[in-house]
């Protein structure tokens, strides 16, 4: 499979960084999510791309080709934004075969084309409404549909997610990676959402103050993180200092360490017991927020666990998965 390579990208806004990328390697035809909190430079990255915003420097190879320096109309990309962004009077007929029409395609391909693709997307009775009779994850398959109609070589996807409901979000990320794959697209998703990035992403970079902390799969990412950074910001994690980590894993740890709430495993012959403060309900399993010794930490359990511990929780520790956080930095330094 070939590869996709950003080298040397920079974009300041005044003496504002607000991109520094020295290298971004990813595989074509995969999907890219692009994780980072609010201001980390993720908009202006794929604005680079899609050709809306120059960067000051920096190449990107597609197929041996630097596409940054073609104009934006020659990057055969599609793009999908947060707010739906359709013609408002057209159909969704019409907004979806908008870049056909543009194409001086003749009629009876586009029909054809607009048959598969709202095929794919659950549209086929949706075609002669006018967008405003669509709900909002509707609309946004119609966005999604019109991007690719073209069979665009990268998709774009900046936030395309953030203004639906839960439940129509992950309906729509189904839609979305079938698209991707249907269509052999390079798909770059921009998103805050840390579980869209993971359960998306066959790659994802994590990006903080216009750097890439760290860029791997899911998996590695979650596992293997190289910074406090990027452990808090994919999956949740309780951060303990390195005498509390020795009492529980038996270790000898002089340093900050970490735990996925998964891995403080509740058992009621477990060797250590904590303080519940806080017990929240959450449909299939409960999180629950102790104190050990003082230290503040959080675990799940099932329904069942705490019923019969009065105010209590017993508990064991995964040490096989701690992330101990002065061997990474000493990893970074090297
Ligand atoms: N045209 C501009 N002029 C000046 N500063 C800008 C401009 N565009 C972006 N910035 C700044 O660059 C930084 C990165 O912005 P960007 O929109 O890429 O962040 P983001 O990660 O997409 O954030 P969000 O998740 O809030 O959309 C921000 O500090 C922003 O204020």
């Amino acid at each position: 499979m070939s590869e996709i390579k950003i080298e040397n990208l920079k974009k300041t806004f005044g003496n504002f960084t607000a991109l520094d990328v020295p290298e971004l390697t990813f595989n074509e035809k995969s999907y890219l999510t692009i994780l980072g909190p609010s201001g980390s430079g993720k908009t202006t990255l794929l604005r680079i791309i899609a050709g809306l915003e120059t960067a000051d420097t920096g190449t990107m190879i597609v197929e041996g080709k630097d596409i940054l320096n073609s104009p934006p109309w020659k990057r055969s990309i599609g793009l999908v934004f947060q707010n739906y962004a359709l013609y408002p009077h057209l159909s969704v007929y019409q907004n979806i075969a908008t870049p056909l029409i543009q194409l001086k395609m003749n009629q009876g391909e586009i029909d054809r084309k607009i048959s598969e693709i709202s095929n794919i997307m659950g549209l086929d009775d949706k075609l002669s409404k006018l967008p405003r009779e669509l709900s909002g994850g509707q609309q946004q398959r119609v966005a999604l549909a019109r991007a690719v109609i073209k069979r665009p070589n990268i998709l774009l996807l900046d936030e395309p997610l953030s203004n639906l409901d839960a439940k129509v979000r992950v309906d729509l990320r189904d839609y979305l990676k079938r698209i991707q794959r249907e269509f052999e697209l390079t798909a770059i998703h921009v998103t805050h959402d840390q579980v869209e990035g993971m359960a998306l992403g066959d790659s994802m970079v994590i990006i903080h103050k216009g750097k890439i902390e760290q860029t791997g799969n899911p998996e590695e990412l979650y596992r293997h993180p190289k910074t406090r950074f990027v452990s808090g910001f994919v999956g949740e994690i309780n951060i303990i200092d390195g005498k509390t980590a020795t009492m529980l894993t038996g270790m000898n740890i002089d340093t900050d360490t970490g735990i996925r709430y998964e891995d403080i495993v509740p058992d009621l012959a477990g060797p250590f017991t904590g303080k519940v403060v806080e017990n929240q309900f959450m449909g299939s399993r409960r999180m629950i927020t102790f104190l050990y010794n003082d230290v503040r930490m959080r675990c799940f359990t099932e329904r069942d666990h705490l019923s019969k511990l009065q105010g209590e929780i017993k508990f064991r520790v995964a040490s096989e998965h701690l992330i101990i956080f002065k061997d990474l930095e000493e990893e970074e330094e090297n």
